[in-house]
């Protein structure tokens, strides 16, 4: 049987609007379980950043329910929240005067007291995020100092040293050259392989989400799909919302051609 880690029912998601409530998308139901990294899809401003943000409870969906171990969201104070889920903004860049090792040390913050001195147990899960994401090596550089795919590598450091067990991150490979691009596919791949965590990227990278995710989100015009990329009618949604004159999917070779 699945583990479930989170759960979506009846999710409304999108904007107050001068008092009003404008709806991205409705009838949003997932599960997402342990240890599945998962791809969010869907074109420009169709909802990803939206769901993402509504699932960290950055915004509050218009309508619908988000539960944790079978708690909703809602009642879960920032803080106790932290130690279920860590996000990864492309908007969140952090402080430019600190170190990699302090600022991958911040993902340590709902756990450490009010002094925010680490305990022996944190530095090791410090030193582990930093192997499993190859930025050891970084560790003294300041932040203003990295390349962006040096930078993307140690917000997902920081936010395994959030050690929760879903991960969320919204396009974490955007400006990154195709090499970067599979690193961080890769990693990501390796972290819920080898600890068990849930990962939810929202991506353009239509192929390697679909060569590397254990399944998709489908979103697009109010219309949402969970399933594995192999499912026929996940297949068919993917052909509705990307296909066009200049990319076709080949469900044979599961892959868009361009
Ligand atoms: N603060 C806001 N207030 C009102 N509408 C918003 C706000 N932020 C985003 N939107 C609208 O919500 C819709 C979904 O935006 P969202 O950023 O979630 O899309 P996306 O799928 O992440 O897009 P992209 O792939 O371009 O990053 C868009 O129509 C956008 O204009």
């Amino acid at each position: 049987m699945k583990n479930v880690v989170l759960k979506a029912t009846g999710l409304n998601i999108g904007y107050a609007v001068s008092k009003k409530s404008i709806s991205i998308c409705q009838q949003i139901n997932f599960e997402l379980y342990k240890g599945e990294l998962l791809c969010l899809l869907g074109r420009n401003g169709s909802g990803k950043s939206t769901l993402l943000k509504t699932i960290a409870k950055m915004l509050t969906p218009i309508e619908g329910r988000i539960e944790i171990n079978e708690k909703s969201i809602e009642t879960l104070a920032p803080k106790e929240l932290a130690k279920f889920i860590a996000v990864v903004l492309t908007e969140s860049i952090p402080e430019n005067s600190l170190t990699v090792y302090e600022t991958i040390a911040l993902g340590r913050q709902p756990y450490t007291n009010w002094l925010g001195k680490l305990s022996k147990s944190d530095i090791d899960i410090i030193e582990n995020s930093m192997l499993l994401t190859d930025t050891n090596n970084l560790a003294n550089k300041l932040i203003h100092q990295l390349s962006d795919g040096q930078l993307q590598r140690v917000m997902i450091a920081r936010a395994l040293t959030q050690d929760t067990p879903i991960i969320l991150l919204d396009e974490p490979t955007s400006h990154l050259d195709i090499h970067h691009k599979i690193n961080i596919f890769k990693i990501l791949s390796k972290i819920c392989k080898e600890t068990e965590k849930t990962v939810l990227i929202s991506t353009h990278e239509i192929n390697l989400a679909l060569k590397t995710s254990d399944r998709l989100l489908l979103i697009d015009q109010e219309k949402f799909s969970v399933g594995k990329s192999t499912n026929g009618v996940i297949q068919e949604n993917l052909m509705t919302i990307f296909n066009s004159d200049d990319i076709r999917y080949d469900s044979h070779s599961n892959q868009f051609i361009f």
